[in-house]
């Protein structure tokens, strides 16, 4: 294990290479506002969070990542275009694992920038993989919008859409949903009790829903209830969909025959083909990235378009030595009117050193 001193220095001198390739350095407090911006990570992050209260401040949080006070800073007032980079510590808490660290450092690269998405998703990756190619990694590639297009896609009620977008970054419970909705399977019987009236509703409400809100909600799920199932055909090419897991060239070509039958992800499709010609031009060679169409679900939940994963080939036991996407909507979100498309990606040069110093043994 790297000492906190070697950890830092590798750090700065990372960060270093993103300044020297243009990045301003930034360096946003390690207490954080919780609150609103909490919500923006997503539920497991939301879980994992250090929050404490602060009397003048209300409640705070140890910064969980950069991604979301860095896109805040910008939205407050940055030109554009803008590359930032950044190095330090961020706290998440583990209840499950004691060997998973709940305080490692990052190091970033943040690209706000309208001009070209597919060229600024192709440059995050190049710098990144960049900076480790040194150690064999093994890269895997995701697509979060293509997941958001079938879904809106699909030709059911926007209540059922509006559930599958909700738990798009829970696969296990996506799948049942998707399943629930074509009548494969029956709805977990408290459901069905509560739509028959069957669950007594008038229970004190400690949450913060009020009665009436609750009695809709559930007016809404029998409504829906009575919506016909959900073609099987959909539900079939959905799954295909979250099936893929092959060389982004191959993928490509899967995915542009299911466009035939899924017109709704074409737009998305052809993006990704326009990242694979970025990545080209980049000199990355395409065919050692596997792209996986259920990438990037179990992780941040701001992203929504391109993502990215780097793991120490030798070492699949230690966490990703770099991960990253897009989350254009996230500057919508946190720019009070204003938006712009973005995309980063972060390194962690703790386990960076060890796969470096074992490489070296
Ligand atoms: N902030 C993300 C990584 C990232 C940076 N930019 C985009 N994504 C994380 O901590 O996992």
């Amino acid at each position: 294990m790297p000492t906190r001193a070697e950890t830092n220095a590798r750090a700065s001198a990372l960060r270093a290479g993103f300044e020297a390739a243009g990045a301003v350095a930034v360096e946003p407090p390690i207490l954080q506002p919780a609150g609103a911006l909490l919500d923006l990570y997503g539920e497991d992050i939301r879980a994992r969070a250090y929050v404490t209260s602060d009397p003048l401040r209300g409640e705070q949080m140890l910064r969980p990542d950069f991604t979301v006070p860095v896109v805040q800073m910008h939205m407050a007032g940055g030109a554009e275009p803008a590359r930032y980079t950044y190095a330090g510590e961020v706290f998440r808490r583990q209840e499950d694992d004691a060997a998973r660290a709940n305080e490692y450092v990052q190091v970033g690269y943040e690209v706000f920038d309208r001009a070209d998405p597919a060229g600024a998703d192709a440059e995050v990756f190049a710098r990144i993989a960049g900076a480790l190619a040194h150690v064999p990694t093994r890269a895997v590639v995701g697509d979060v919008g293509l997941l958001m297009a079938a879904v809106e896609g699909l030709s059911t009620t926007e209540t059922r859409k509006a559930a599958l977008r909700r738990h798009l970054w829970r696969p296990r419970r996506f799948r049942q949903l998707l399943e629930m909705f074509a009548g494969r399977i029956a709805s977990p019987p408290t459901r069905a009790a509560l739509l028959r009236g069957e669950i007594e509703t008038q229970a004190p409400h400690v949450g913060k829903r009020r009665g009436a809100e609750i009695e809709a909600r559930i007016n809404a799920l029998r409504i829906d209830a009575r919506a016909p199932a959900l073609d099987a055909r959909e539900v079939d090419l959905i799954e295909g969909l979250l099936d893929i897991a092959m060389p982004l060239p191959d993928a490509l070509s899967r995915l542009h025959d299911l466009c035939v039958d899924m017109p709704a992800i074409s737009g998305a499709v052809e993006g990704l083909d326009a990242r694979r010609g970025a990545l080209e031009t980049r000199g990355v060679d395409v065919r050692a990235l596997t792209f996986e169409a259920s990438y990037g679900r179990t992780s941040m939940e701001y992203y929504d378009g391109f993502v990215f994963g780097l793991r120490a080939e030798a070492r699949p036991d230690l966490p990703p030595l770099a991960t990253g996407g897009r989350y254009d909507a996230l500057t919508r979100r946190l720019g009070a009117g204003a938006e712009i498309p973005a995309v980063g990606g972060v390194m962690r040069p703790g386990p960076l050193i060890e796969v470096e110093e074992a490489a070296t043994c």
